[in-house]
């Protein structure tokens, strides 16, 4: 049993297109990393690139890099590298702040683009906690009510009142993919703004934000972009809501010349309104140079990698696990599946201990969920069947 499932897991590997991405990251063969939800891989070339900004750029060329090896254009510059792996056309994508800032200036500055009269915003009721606190002071901010909506119920709570909806594209704990397509046009059809958290989504599959007219979205880089420990987020303003956005955190960065330093303030056209204060240089240059994993690798060729590698671990879950041990609550369709596989289980923590114990690493969203990101840039099928195998034997108190 086990043997056909290895078997399977080579010949699908062997038929990997992006097989040979892994080598760019540094990973050890001793250690599953099915952790890249939360944190992704180091690709191995940025510390050789870092230690070039930091020895020469900072250095040796000091103030001179903001100009010189481009510091100041940054935000821009990476936003545009961004900008295709989740479907929109240049100039709409900033890279900056964190995202919990970056829903924050998304969401206010959808209050102010909806008709004044409009008093309410729309959280995701299952929204990572962060965009739910953040909504709830935006709402008190903008004198407007806060209605929380499961993403399936949100067509029925959208009406003439509402202003926004901000919205997960995927449920960080369950991995379940919503509708963005379908709850975008809802949206709209209620004369509101559609505003979608992609920090699930960026990376891991395609999201098409100006095929589907999203109105504003934000996302991290630090998960599925392998961007670092707290690497810079990015903001989405769709080019039509562009002049017409006001930031909420207008910092001489988004200035429309922010060396004038006049007292009064003037927006920055396109994108550059979404920055604030100076940009944290040595994250977003590690983000930059991350980014080159990217080179020739269509995100739709990822999107099925991902697909069948979730496919083919909860195969190996269902085959290995013993019964009723494991309930999977990631949903089965594709259309309604992220790069993540959600399983519920009793003593969570104590299993998620042994099988990081046991060189698979995944991680728990309590109190009992295990989770299990799938990055198809460097996750194998052999992964995803030894990751299944150790759970099993987890579970079923076999010694590693
Ligand atoms: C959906 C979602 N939004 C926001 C965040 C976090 O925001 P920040 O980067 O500000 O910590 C996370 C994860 O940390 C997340 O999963
Ligand atoms: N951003 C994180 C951090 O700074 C520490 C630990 C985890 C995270 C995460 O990203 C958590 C993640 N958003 C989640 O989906 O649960």
């Amino acid at each position: 049993m086990s043997e056909d499932l290895e078997n399977r897991a080579a010949s699908l590997d062997a038929r990997d297109r992006l097989a040979g991405r892994r080598e760019l990251f540094a990973l050890d063969d001793g250690v599953v990393y099915l952790d890249g939800n939360s944190l992704g891989a180091l690709p191995r070339h940025v510390p050789d690139r870092m230690a070039d900004v930091i020895s020469r750029e900072w250095g040796e060329l000091r103030i001179r890099s903001w100009d010189e090896s481009g510091w100041w254009t940054a935000p821009e510059r990476i936003g545009a590298r961004i900008a295709p792996l989740v479907g929109a056309a240049p100039g709409q994508v900033i890279v900056g702040d964190s995202t919990s800032v970056n829903v924050f200036k998304a969401l206010v500055g959808a209050v102010r683009l909806a008709d004044g009269d409009r008093d309410e915003i729309i959280v995701d009721a299952t929204t990572f906690p962060t965009d739910g606190y953040i909504a709830e002071s935006a709402a008190r901010l903008t004198g407007k009510r806060l209605v929380a909506a499961l993403p399936g119920d949100l067509p029925d709570a959208l009406g003439p009142r509402t202003a926004a909806a901000l919205v997960n594209h995927v449920d960080y704990r369950t991995g379940r993919l919503h509708d963005l397509p379908g709850i975008t046009a809802a949206v709209h059809a209620a004369g509101a703004l559609a505003v979608w958290d992609l920090c699930h989504s960026a990376g891991a599959l395609p999201v098409d934000l100006d095929a589907h007219g999203v109105d504003l979205a934000v996302g991290c880089t630090y998960k599925y972009l392998n961007g670092g420990p707290g690497a810079p987020a990015f903001l989405y303003v769709a080019e039509r809501h562009l002049p017409g956005f006001d930031s909420p955190l207008p910092g001489w960065n988004s200035h429309a010349d922010p060396f004038a330093m006049t007292p009064g303030y003037a927006a920055a056209e396109g994108a550059a309104r979404g920055r604030v204060g100076t940009p944290d240089i040595l994250s977003m240059l590690a983000l930059e140079a991350a980014l080159d994993v990217w080179d020739g690798v269509p995100v739709e060729v990822v999107r099925a990698k991902s697909l069948a590698l979730t496919d083919f671990f909860l195969e190996c879950v269902r085959t290995y696990v013993p019964e009723g041990r494991v309930t999977s609550v990631t949903p089965e369709a594709h259309g309604e599946r992220g790069s993540q596989v959600s399983l519920c289980c009793a003593d969570a923590h104590a299993v998620m201990k042994e099988l990081i114990a046991r060189g698979v690493v995944g991680d728990l969203r309590r109190p009992d969920v295990l989770r299990f990101g799938f990055t198809p840039l460097y996750v194998s099928f052999a992964d995803a069947e030894r990751a299944a195998r150790v759970l099993a034997d987890v579970l079923s108190g076999r010694t590693g």
